[in-house]
C-alpha cells in the first residue's frame, strides 16, 4: 500500500469510518493522533534510550530477564533461519533482551529492532509491543497496521507476561523484517509467542514458590507434568498468593489474590497430597464448580517458608537446628566452648531443649565420664557420693537448678571447689537472677550463660516438625497442609516437648498416610476454653442423606477427603 493510501486511512477511521481494521488498530491510530499528538505522515526512526537509562531498565528488569531466558532461548532456537527478531521488552516498552540473526544485525539495529529501542504506544505509535502494553492482551501488528510510515515494512507478534500479583511485568515480541502479505501469515508467530509467554510465567511462578504449594493444571493428563497450562501458589490454609494469567482466567472475574482455592474450585487444600506425582496422571482430576474438570499436579513445598539456609550439621551441637539465626547463634557459641571447660548454664522455657544441648556439649567435649542429676527433690547423699567417686574428667549436668532444694546449695558449692575434674553444666527454666542460687553457687555454674529461644519464637519449625516425624516413623507419613498450618500458627508454650508428643499422638490417629486436622490434639490452652459446639461427621451425613457431593459442599472439602474421613471413623452407610 502506498504511503499516501495509508495516510488517507488513518484518517478514514478518524473520521469513524470502519476500514476492515482489527478494532484495536483503529482504536490506537486514534489514540496516536488524539492522545499523542502524532502526525500520520510522521517517519520518525525507532526512539531508543541512553546506555545509562538502558542499564536501569536491565537492572529493573534483571529477575524476568532470568526468568525468560531459556524460554527465549529455545523459542529462537525455534524460528532460526527464518529471520524472525526476538524481543523482551519491560512494562514500559523498553527492550531489555533480545535475540536476532548475527547476519542482519543492521538492518534490525536500522529498523529499532535492538536493545534500547523504546516500543511504547506514545512514543512509536501503533506497534506490537505499544499495542499488547495498552490491551494486555497477544496481537500482531502486521505491516501497515503500523501508524506512520516508518515501520510498515515490519510484522510484529506480542504477547504480555504477567508476574505472579497478575501485573504486566514484560512483553514478548517477535518481529519480521519482511513478512507475506497476508496477515494470518503471523499466526504460527502468535501461538509460538503466547506458548513462551505462558512459559516464562510459570517458570517465574515455581522460582518464587519454593516455600509454598503449586497447583498446575492441564486439560490433558499427557501435558500436565511436563508443560502445564496454568498454575497457583497456595499458603497452607489454601489461600492463593501467586497465579499465571491463565490461571486468573480459570478463577473468573473479580480479585484472585487471597481467595481460597476451595472458593473457586470443588477442592480443598487437604486434598492436595492426593494430586502430588505419586498418583497416575489420569486420577489426578480437579472438578471445576461449572460442572467442568482439569487435570491437577500439587507440589509441596520444596524448603520451608521462612527457614533461612540450615548452618553446618556436621557435630552434634550444630544438628540442633535448621537454620533459625537465634538458634543458629547460641549454637555457634555452645560449639566454640564445649571443648572449653568453663561451667555453662543453659537457660530457656521448659522443654526448649536444654537437656539435649547439654547432653550434645558434653558429647563434643573432652571430658569421659558423664552424671547426670535431677536437682528436684535431690538428696544430700547423692552429691556425698559424687564427691566420693573416682577423679575422672567429667560433665556434670545438673537439671532444673532452680528447684535445687535451698539447704542443698552450700553442698553442691563445696563439692564443685572439692571436684575440680566435675564440668557443671546446668538447666534452668528461669533467668539466672530468677534461679533464687546463692551467689557463690551461682558464679561457680554460670561461668557461661546459653539462652535457647522458645519453639514459638524459632524459624526453623517447619524443619523440626519433619524431622520429627521422619524420625518417629519409617512410612511416608505426610501432614496436610491445613493440619501443618495449623501446627505452624500454635503458641507451643510446652516447646519441643509438646510438638514431639503431638506429633506421637496424631501419628497414632492418622491413617498412616497423611496426618489430617482432624489428627491433631487440640492445643492445651484451649482445653479450657469452652469448645464451639461442633457438627459431628455422622449428623452431618445423616443431614444430607449420605449425598457425598452434599457433605463435601458443606464442609468445604472435596469427596475424596469425605470418603477418607468415614472410612476412618468407621461409619456405614444406614441400609
Ligand atoms: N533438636 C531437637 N530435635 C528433636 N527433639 C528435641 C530437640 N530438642 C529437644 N527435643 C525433645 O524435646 C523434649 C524436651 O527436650 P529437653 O528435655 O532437652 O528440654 P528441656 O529444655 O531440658 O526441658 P525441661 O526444662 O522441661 O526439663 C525431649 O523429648 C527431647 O527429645
Amino acid at each position: 500500500m502506498h504511503e499516501q493510501q495509508h495516510v488517507e486511512e488513518i484518517g478514514r477511521v478518524l473520521d469513524g469510518h470502519c476500514t476492515g481494521r482489527d478494532g484495536f488498530v483503529a482504536a490506537s491510530w486514534r489514540r496516536c493522533v488524539e492522545q499523542h499528538g502524532m502526525d500520520p505522515t510522521r517517519r520518525e526512526p525507532a526512539y531508543i534510550v541512553t546506555d545509562s537509562e538502558l542499564r536501569d531498565h536491565r537492572a529493573q528488569a534483571e529477575w524476568m530477564i532470568g526468568a525468560a531466558r531459556s524460554s527465549l532461548q529455545s523459542l529462537f532456537r525455534q524460528v532460526a533461519g527464518q529471520n524472525y527478531v526476538l524481543l523482551l521488552t519491560d512494562a514500559k516498552g523498553v527492550c531489555v533482551d533480545f535475540f536476532g540473526d548475527d547476519l542482519f544485525v543492521d538492518d534490525l539495529r536500522a529498523a529499532g529492532l535492538y536493545l534500547g529501542s523504546n516500543w511504547s504506544e506514545d512514543l512509536a505509535g501503533t506497534c506490537g509491543v505499544g499495542s499488547c502494553i495498552v490491551t494486555q492482551e497477544p496481537v500482531t501488528v502486521h505491516q501497515d497496521d503500523h501508524f506512520g510510515n516508518a515501520h510498515t515494512r515490519l510484522s510484529c507478534t506480542a504477547a504480555p507476561i504477567f508476574d505472579s500479583l497478575g501485573q504486566l511485568a514484560a512483553v514478548l515480541d517477535i518481529s519480521l523484517l519482511r513478512s507475506p502479505a497476508p496477515k494470518r501469515s503471523q499466526n504460527l508467530a502468535m501461538s509460538l509467542v503466547t506458548n513462551a509467554a505462558r512459559r516464562v510465567e510459570m517458570a517465574n511462578l515455581m522460582a518464587e514458590s519454593r516455600r509454598d504449594w503449586v497447583l498446575r493444571f492441564s486439560a490433558s493428563p499427557e501435558f500436565l507434568d511436563v508443560d502445564p497450562e496454568a498454575a497457583v501458589r497456595l499458603d497452607g490454609s489454601g489461600r492463593v498468593l501467586g497465579y499465571t494469567r491463565a490461571a486468573g482466567k480459570l478463577f473468573g472475574a473479580g480479585d484472585v489474590l487471597g481467595r481460597r482455592i476451595d472458593e473457586v474450585l470443588d477442592l480443598s487444600v487437604d486434598d492436595l497430597p492426593d494430586l502430588m506425582r505419586d498418583r497416575p496422571t489420569e486420577e489426578r482430576v480437579v472438578p471445576l464448580r461449572d460442572g467442568g474438570a482439569l487435570f491437577g499436579h500439587a507440589i509441596a513445598p520444596q524448603a520451608p517458608r521462612s527457614a533461612p539456609r540450615p548452618v553446618r550439621r556436621d557435630g552434634p551441637i550444630e544438628g540442633l537446628t535448621g537454620g533459625d539465626p537465634t538458634m543458629s547463634h547460641v549454637l555457634g557459641q555452645a560449639a566454640r566452648l564445649a571443648s572449653v571447660p568453663v561451667p555453662l548454664l543453659i537457660c530457656g522455657e521448659t522443654g526448649t531443649g536444654k537437656t539435649k544441648l547439654a547432653q550434645a556439649v558434653h558429647m563434643a567435649s573432652k571430658a569421659q565420664g558423664f552424671h547426670r542429676l535431677d536437682c528436684g527433690g535431690l538428696r544430700a547423699e547423692v552429691l556425698d557420693a559424687l564427691a566420693q567417686a573416682a577423679p575422672v574428667p567429667a560433665t556434670l549436668l545438673l537439671r532444673r537448678i532452680e528447684e535445687l532444694p535451698a539447704p542443698l546449695a552450700p553442698r553442691l558449692t563445696a563439692l564443685l571447689d572439692g571436684a575440680p575434674h566435675l564440668r557443671p553444666v546446668t538447666t534452668s527454666c528461669v533467668a539466672p537472677d530468677q534461679t533464687g542460687l546463692p551467689d557463690t553457687l551461682l558464679h561457680r555454674l554460670a561461668g557461661a550463660t546459653l539462652t535457647l529461644p522458645a519453639l514459638r519464637h524459632r524459624q526453623d519449625l517447619p524443619w523440626l516438625m519433619d524431622r520429627l516425624l521422619r524420625r518417629k516413623t519409617t512410612d511416608d507419613v505426610r501432614l496436610s497442609p491445613s493440619a501443618r498450618a495449623a501446627l505452624l500458627g500454635r503458641q507451643w508454650t510446652g516447646n519441643l516437648r509438646e510438638l514431639s508428643q503431638v506429633l506421637d499422638v496424631a501419628l497414632a490417629l492418622s491413617d498412616g498416610r497423611v496426618i489430617d486436622l482432624t489428627d491433631l490434639p487440640a492445643p492445651l490452652q484451649s482445653l479450657s476454653a469452652p469448645a464451639e459446639p461442633e457438627e459431628s461427621l455422622e449428623h452431618i451425613l445423616e443431614a444430607c442423606g449420605w449425598n457425598m457431593s452434599q457433605v463435601a459442599r458443606r464442609l468445604g472439602v472435596n469427596r475424596s477427603t469425605i470418603l477418607r474421613r468415614i472410612r476412618r471413623a468407621g461409619l456405614q452407610p444406614p441400609t
